[in-house]
């Protein structure tokens, strides 16, 4: 059984994750773009990047910082902005994401600096 250390860093990063998922109303955002159902995705994005990933790095203790943990979610953001043309219900999606997770992360940081 994967045994998840649980500290408080680890809890407020999960509660992030969670914030930002609950703005992902049409989940576009939770799992790797399917490259069976998007064949040349590949060929345009190098870094994929996806919650369901992020989550995976959270339990396995891969963000040491809440910045590298805003890296993987402006990732997001710029594959999404990148790939899909400014007028698709993609790239609009992305761009409110982006709005809602700068208030939701400014909030964290205050509480990743509280707890040190
Ligand atoms: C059922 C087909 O799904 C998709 O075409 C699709 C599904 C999810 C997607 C996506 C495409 N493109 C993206 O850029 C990211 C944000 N998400």
């Amino acid at each position: 059984v994967l045994e998840v250390q649980l500290t408080p860093f680890n809890i407020l990063l999960r509660a992030v994750l969670s914030q930002l998922q609950e703005k992902d109303q049409y989940s576009i955002f939770a799992q790797p773009v399917n490259s069976k159902e998007v064949p040349d995705y590949l060929d345009h994005i190098k870094n994929p990047m996806d919650f369901s990933t992020m989550r995976k790095r959270i339990d396995t203790h891969e963000y040491r910082s809440l910045e590298a943990f805003e890296d993987d979610f402006d990732l997001i953001i710029a594959n999404c902005m990148s790939y899909n043309a400014k007028d698709t219900f993609f790239y609009k999606a992305a761009q409110r994401m982006q709005d809602h997770g700068g208030v939701i992360l400014r909030r964290a940081r205050r509480e990743a600096d509280r707890i040190g």
